[in-house]
């Protein structure tokens, strides 16, 4: 996506050496634009457990790369560095995905093959989010047309959850992306962007991607999403997720079911994107089975933001010696989707719409 203008993915080989990974820290967004280079497996498992980087697809395809970066160092750690990678973090699927491709493609291979090949797996694991994105846009447009159509000459109101856009994969996003090309075709959006706390994706992620895009948004307290929804501000709710069941099940951000349950109560369609690689067609039931990470307490307990003067601080906003919980997403069940936006087509979130969309997974 754009930053001052110039098209930029959120993880790629640096140009100048022509190995070493480049990513966005996004824990120092929107405040700075800083590209960390990443030159190990160990600097890729950081920058995924600090969030540095993050977004469900985004962390399979820079784990891919990390899984490169071993292989370049020493071939012989292949199980042992997918085996670390994929424990940096339990609720996205994309990672196992990610790093079920990688030794798919590498494993038996001769070790002296498998630095070459993993790059180039990791590149192709790159160019299909970004393909897959893409068609994720193409395939959620006419849900945003169709409203535009009902209401000519008025903005379409859209409310999205957390960061599900260009900084949550190699490009695109998958909730953003359909808002990007109709934004991108002339149709007044707007979009109610939800803080997202604690770690504030939406306020400081979705935010910066939207304006630097030039797409009008408002950034609301993540309880603001009902009563907007009750007032008629919303036409129509887009979220990404980190998981979906084969029975449609989705597991995204925390408070993602909350703003599903308020959409069920006002008649708001609530339709989530996905790429293929967030399906889960091992799980049914979601609320049990989907494993949720639990974040430190300091993410709640505290906030970092910027001083009038400039500084980048971190202060407390709990009150001293008060315990916190973290749970860092929530699965909201199949039968409060309206539907699933994929890179092949929109789908009702049944189980048999799934296995009919991806026969090959069923
Ligand atoms: C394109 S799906 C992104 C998905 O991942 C985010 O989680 P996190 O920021 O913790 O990596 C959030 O759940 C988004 O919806």
């Amino acid at each position: 996506m754009r930053i001052d203008g110039t098209w930029h993915r959120s993880v790629r080989v640096d140009e100048a050496d022509g190995w070493s990974v480049r990513i966005l820290d996004q824990t120092r967004l929107p405040w700075e634009v800083t590209w960390l280079r990443l030159a190990d497996e160990d600097q890729v498992a950081h920058a995924i457990r600090s969030m540095q980087t993050r977004g469900a697809p985004l962390i399979g395809a820079t784990a891919a790369y990390g899984v490169a970066l071993a292989m370049r160092r020493d071939p012989a750690v292949l199980e042992t560095v997918c085996a670390m990678l994929a424990e940096t973090r339990p609720t996205a699927i994309n990672l196992r995905w990610a790093i079920g491709r990688m030794l798919a493609a590498l494993r038996n291979i001769p070790p002296g093959q498998r630095a070459a090949a993993a790059y180039a797996e990791a590149a192709a694991i790159a160019d299909d989010d970004a393909a897959t994105c893409e068609a994720i846009g193409r395939n959620g447009l006419p849900l945003i047309e169709e409203i535009a159509a009902r209401k000519p000459g008025q903005r379409v109101n859209l409310l999205t959850h957390c960061n599900a856009g260009w900084l949550a994969t190699v490009d695109w996003g998958t909730a953003l992306a359909p808002i990007y090309m109709a934004h991108d075709a002339g149709i007044p959006v707007h979009v109610w962007v939800d803080e997202t706390r604690p770690r504030n994706q939406g306020a400081a992620l979705t935010a910066f991607e939207l304006g630097a895009h030039g797409v009008p948004h408002t950034v609301v307290a993540d309880n603001a999403g009902g009563h907007l929804m009750q007032h008629g501000e919303v036409d129509l709710v887009i979220v990404g997720t980190d998981r979906v069941t084969r029975t449609g099940d989705v597991a995204n951000k925390i408070g993602t079911y909350l703003k599903a349950l308020a959409a069920r109560d006002n008649g708001v369609p609530f339709w989530v994107a996905l790429p293929h690689s967030t399906l889960d067609m091992r799980v049914r039931d979601g609320v049990r089975e989907i494993p949720i990470e639990e974040r430190g307490a300091a993410e709640v307990t505290d906030l970092t933001g910027r001083t009038a003067d400039g500084r980048i601080e971190t202060i407390r906003v709990v009150a001293a010696g008060s315990p916190a919980a973290n749970p860092a997403f929530d699965v909201t069940p199949a039968r409060l989707v309206t539907g699933l936006i994929t890179e092949r087509g929109r789908i009702p979130a049944t189980e048999a719409a799934i296995a009919a969309m991806y026969p090959e997974k069923a």
